[in-house]
């Protein structure tokens, strides 16, 4: 199914995204307010069980089906030396994780995900965002309906990426979508030294001075500072928003790859749960800019949707309360006086 034909129903889809299912949510706060506790006393995860339900459109909601996928490009800004690794490790981590080997296939295991790996012209890197947009109208199109189209039918959806130097279209976007330099959104990445992250503050600095004045609507701002991977998992959360799917959002890449999209459309986080803040130092700044609370603080800083995964078990644990408690008719005991 192609949703994002051009860059017009790209947009069209960010400013008309459809809303949680209103019944389904007022019948589970019915029944979260008749469960054996205080009312409140299960935090978040009494939000968590409602969100779900509008969402997945059914009073108690299920979890049985849970995508993780990854989306891999490589950046040719890499060649201003801002990762402490070679953009080759991108294309060797794509056959490690369909080997199995690598941390999001042992967290996909742990909480019981499907896992699947985007690929995206690795061989072709992005265009340097410093001297020239990442990709063409049609690359970017081409990227987030890539990401649209592997969204399957699924319970909840984990989004996560890998591409070396992506820390740095990451930052980039940030400041294009909220203010700001380099130096508010650059963090170390995979362990750059000082040096390193002088070079990625120069970098992203230069990036806005060369694109900042062009980058008047979303499309424009992913397709001039983004990066292939980094449209994909934007194209797939607005695919999965309009497939009613809920989404965890892993870290600083993942949520950065939406910014655009959420200054432009603040609702398009409502189908979204943040699932932990990263190490990545202006991830934090990110969440809040978004008015996104993280569920875990870890101090991972991988992305891949390490972190997505790993909340998966919070969301289990939310539905299992919401569906298996017993009322306090049920079990007899006195409601709240
Ligand atoms: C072996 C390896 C596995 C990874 N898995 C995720 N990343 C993470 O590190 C990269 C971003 O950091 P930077 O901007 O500094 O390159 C991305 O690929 C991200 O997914 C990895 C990085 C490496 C080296
Ligand atoms: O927050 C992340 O997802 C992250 C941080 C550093 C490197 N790679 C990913």
């Amino acid at each position: 199914m192609t949703i994002f034909p051009d860059k017009a129903s790209f947009l069209a889809a960010l400013h008309n995204m459809p809303a949680p299912d209103g019944t389904a949510l007022a019948q589970a706060r019915e029944r979260q307010a008749q469960l054996t506790k205080p009312a409140g006393s299960l935090g978040r995860l009494e939000d968590i069980a409602l969100f779900m339900a509008g969402w997945q459109g059914q009073a108690i909601p299920t979890l049985d089906a849970v995508q993780a996928v990854v989306f891999a490009g490589n950046h040719g800004v890499a060649a201003q030396g801002v990762s402490a690794f070679p953009s080759e490790v991108t294309a060797q981590m794509v056959e490690n994780f369909r080997h199995g080997g690598a941390a999001i296939n042992a967290l996909s295991r742990a909480c019981g995900a499907s896992l699947s790996v985007v690929p995206l012209d690795l061989e072709q890197p992005t265009g340097d965002i410093t001297v020239q947009p990442a990709m063409s109208e049609a690359e970017c199109l081409a990227a987030l309906q890539a990401g649209a189209a592997s969204v399957l039918s699924a319970d909840l959806l984990l989004v996560g990426e890998m591409g070396i130097g992506n820390t740095t279209p990451a930052a980039a976007l940030c400041a294009q979508a909220f203010g700001g330099a380099g130096q508010d959104w650059v963090g170390r990445g995979t362990g750059i030294d000082d040096a390193g992250v002088a070079r990625k503050m120069a970098a992203v600095d230069a990036a806005l001075v060369r694109h900042g004045a062009d980058c008047v609507d979303p499309f424009e701002t992913l397709r001039r500072l983004g990066g292939r991977e980094i449209a994909a998992m934007a194209g797939a959360i607005l695919a999965a928003r309009w497939r009613r799917i809920p989404v965890l959002l892993d870290g600083f890449i993942c949520c950065a790859a939406i910014a655009p999209l959420v200054v432009a459309a603040p609702a398009l986080t409502d189908h979204c749960l943040s699932a932990h803040c990263s190490a990545e130092t202006a991830h934090g700044r990110l969440l809040a800019a978004m008015g996104l609370e993280p569920l875990l603080r870890l101090d991972l800083r991988l992305g891949e949707g390490s972190g997505a995964a790993l909340a998966v078990q919070i969301v289990r644990a939310a539905l299992a309360t919401h569906a298996e408690m017993a009322t306090f008719a049920e079990a007899q005991v006195a409601d709240p006086l």
